[in-house]
Parts: structure tokens; sequence; C-alpha cells
């Protein structure tokens, strides 16, 4: 079963995701960008890059997805394992959906479904996906702001991004209350994850 984290900047993605690997030992932890390869390291030069070209980084992100899929899920899924990954094709949908919304020089209607529509012919649904729900203010200062995504202005429209994907799937989504204390945040994480585990079988 794949199992997804998705939430902006600072909504407390890795704490709960390190944490959980205590509840879930004999699960495959893993995360996009991927942390153990050329692909994951081009995308982060990209991240580190203000002036990257947005287009060009959609791409290396869905690369490292491509990779992703192939070295790690698909045979973690074919074993039968729990699969948990932070973050996934959702940070795709919304993060380059809203840098591409605000970038001049590409001619899309809706960059949003055009980024949903290249992960449509390779991609993997997961079967339930995580949205730890922030609002943007408190993301970015939880965040830092170290890069050009952790701003409250470009998470405004991420989130509105994630919104429209859960209204589009609203049975794949649970959504927990990111505001919480970190233990309260994983009690309702774990309690997601072992209905879902539970309802998989
Ligand atoms: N529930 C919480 N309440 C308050 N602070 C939290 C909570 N969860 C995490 N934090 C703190 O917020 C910061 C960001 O947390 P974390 O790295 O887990 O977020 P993230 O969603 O993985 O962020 P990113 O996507 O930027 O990697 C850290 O300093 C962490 O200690
Ligand atoms: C997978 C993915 C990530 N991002 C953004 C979100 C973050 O600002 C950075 C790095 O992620 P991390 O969880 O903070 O390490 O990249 C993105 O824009 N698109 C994606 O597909």
């Amino acid at each position: 079963m794949l199992v997804t984290l998705e939430g902006l900047d600072g909504s407390g993605k890795t704490t709960v995701w390190e944490s959980l690997q205590d509840r879930f030992p004999d699960a495959v932890f893993t995360r996009e960008p991927t942390d153990d390869s050329w692909y994951g390291d081009a995308v982060y030069r990209s991240i580190e890059d203000d002036d990257a070209d947005p287009l060009a980084e959609l791409f290396l992100y869905t690369a490292d997805h491509a990779a992703h899929l192939s070295r790690v899920i698909e045979p973690a899924l074919e074993r039968g394992d729990l699969v948990l990954s932070d973050r996934y094709s959702d940070s795709r949908f919304a993060y380059q959906g809203a840098t591409l919304a605000a970038a001049d020089g590409h001619d899309l209607d809706d960059p949003l479904e055009y980024v949903v529509d290249i992960h449509r012919p390779f991609s993997i649904d997961p079967e339930l996906t995580i949205y730890l729900d922030l609002d943007s203010e408190t993301a970015a200062e939880r965040a830092g702001t170290t890069n050009k995504f952790e701003r409250a202005a470009y998470l405004e429209s991420v989130r509105e991004n994630y919104e429209r994907l859960i209204e589009r799937d609203p049975d794949r989504f649970v959504r927990v209350d990111a505001t919480q204390s970190p233990d309260a945040v994983l009690e309702d994480v774990s309690d997601a994850l072992a209905a879902a585990a539970e309802a998989f079988e």
C-alpha cells in the first residue's frame, strides 16, 4: 500500500514521518525529492537557483519521481510492503502548478492540470494521502524562509492548489490539523494510517 504525506513547507511532514518509523518498523520510508540519487541532487540544485526555469524545474522533479518509482516504490509495492513517502506527486501538482501559474512565457490554460496530465501515463496513485493542513504564514515561519518556495504568498497559492486536489479526490485524502502539537498530529496520522492499512488487508 502506498501512503503519502503532503503539506506546505513547515507543516511538520518530516517530523511525523520520522516518528512513524518506530510505529511501523516494517514499512519502507522514502521521500521526494530523493536524497540518494543524482536525479535528486539535480532537483536540489534547482531549488537553490532563484532563477531556475519553471518548466525545466518541473521536469527535473518529474525525472526524480520516475526514477523513484522504478527503483524504490514499484519494487516495494511488488513485495507487498507498506510504503510511506514524505512528499510525492501532489507536491508537483501543487507547487509546480503554482510556479507555472506565476511564470511568464508559458501558454498553459491550467498549469495544475498540465502537471497532472504529465504524470498520468506512468505514475502510481497513492491509496492514501495524509494532508497536514497549516496556514501559509505559520508554514513560512516554521520553515524559516530558507529557499524560494518557503514564502507565505507563494505558499498561499500552493495551499489553494492542495485544496483543489482534495476537492477532486476526497476519498484519497485525510486532512490533519497541523496547528496541533506534534504529539497530537502524530496520533491523528497514525490513526489514519492504521485504518487504511486495515481496510487494505
Ligand atoms: N506540530 C508542530 N507544532 C509546532 N512546530 C512543529 C510541529 N511539527 C513540526 N514543527 C517544527 O516546524 C519545523 C518544520 O517541521 P518539518 O521539517 O517536520 O516540516 P516539513 O513539513 O517536513 O517541512 P519541509 O517541507 O520544509 O521539509 C521544525 O522546526 C519542527 O520542529
Ligand atoms: C517533491 C517536491 C518538492 N517541492 C518543493 C517543496 C520544498 O520547498 C522543496 C524540498 O522539499 P522538502 O520536503 O522541503 O525537502 O521542494 C516541489 O516544489 N515540488 C515537488 O514535486
